[in-house]
């Protein structure tokens, strides 16, 4: 596999949207994004560089499975996961008519676009070359973007691009992302076709289906290595793992909107079955997520020295942002 490279690294996208028809409680009237019909999200997703493998509706979530990642459209925002070299900023504006044309919702009410410092930045495609110039483009659509770096920019760091302004909508949502680098050989077996005959055996070998057992699971089995799955929980949740197990840039993201009173708990859980060298954890919580309050402190997982620990209160969302690194054996 000499030269063979992948950018497990994804670009992660979550726009939360408005009508100015106000239509309120449980009557949404039109205002709901999976009125967009499914082929035109293909052609963004064409645009993005990546292909659907896998959809599924549930009563409040359209999820896709994405040759490069994560699709989850619900009522009124969606979060977009591509990873590679897919150019996933080119959906912002396609989304944003779209939401616009099919679902009256002419107004933006919060953007989060996310990512982690590429292992091999040189590979992107613009606008994806450089932070910089994510945050030129992202600022040519909105108005009032922030953007931050989290971490050590000669290390491992995390970037983020959100609009200063509060928000109308909910505040009690909340994010746990895992990015797991420098895994363990042994577990990364199990993401081999010559191991593993089907994406739902690999799904039962490493326990994935343990983490929510009340979860439908979309699973996908890369050929000849590679995993990505999307669960739905049956409130409306979801989580999606995606992973590279290649040993050279092995790498595997663990996402959940399921709000937990404490996340140490699932975090370890989750660090039991991949066994990274390196992880970031980063927690996101509107100001409603009160239980956010109880993860200020700074909690450590054994066998893992704490690198950085970084506390951000934006206007409606407070982010923990932290970053591990195994010690020496
Ligand atoms: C599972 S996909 C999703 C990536 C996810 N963001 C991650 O890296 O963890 C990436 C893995 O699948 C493998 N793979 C095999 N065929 C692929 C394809 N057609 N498109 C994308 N990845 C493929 C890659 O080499 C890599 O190991």
């Amino acid at each position: 596999m000499t030269g063979h490279f992948f950018e497990g690294a994804e670009k992660l996208l979550e726009i939360w949207f408005l009508s100015s028809n106000n239509n309120s409680g449980t009557d949404k009237g039109n205002n709901d994004l999976r009125n967009i019909p499914r082929d035109l999200i293909e052609e963004v997703l064409n645009l993005v560089n990546c292909k659907v493998l896998k959809y599924a509706q549930s009563a409040t979530t359209d999820t896709y499975v994405l040759s490069e990642s994560s699709m989850f459209i619900f009522q009124s925002h969606f979060v977009l996961k591509t990873c590679g070299e897919t150019t996933l900023l080119h959906a912002v504006q396609p989304m944003l008519a779209l939401a616009r044309d099919y679902c009256e919702f002419d107004k933006v009410d919060q953007v989060f676009y996310s990512r982690r410092k590429f292992l091999r930045p040189e590979l992107q495609k613009a606008p994806h070359s450089s932070f910089d110039h994510e945050v030129a483009y992202l600022d040519s659509i909105f108005e009032g973007g922030c953007a931050y770096v989290l971490g050590r920019t000669n290390d491992d760091c995390w970037y983020l691009y959100t609009l200063d302004k509060t928000c109308a909508g909910t505040k009690s949502d909340q994010t746990l992302e895992i990015i797991m680098t420098e895994l363990d050989p042994e577990k990364m077996k199990i993401f081999y076709q010559e191991n593993t005959s089907s994406a739902a055996e690999a799904t039962q070998k490493a326990a994935i289906d343990k983490i929510f057992p009340n979860a439908k699971i979309f699973d996908y089995l890369f050929d000849p290595c590679g995993y990505s799955m999307n669960g739905l929980l049956p409130d409306g949740h979801y989580f999606t793992i995606h992973i590279t197990p290649e040993p050279d840039f092995s790498y595997v993201s663990f996402e959940t909107n399921v709000s937990y009173n404490q996340y140490q708990d699932i975090v370890r859980k989750i660090l039991k079955m991949f066994n990274p060298g390196k992880f970031t954890t980063t927690i996101f919580g509107g100001s409603a997520a009160t239980s956010l309050d109880s993860q200020r402190k700074i909690f450590q997982y054994s066998d893992y020295g704490r690198v950085d620990h970084q506390i951000v209160c934006l206007v409606d969302y407070d982010l923990i942002y932290s970053y591990y690194k195994k010690y020496p054996s």
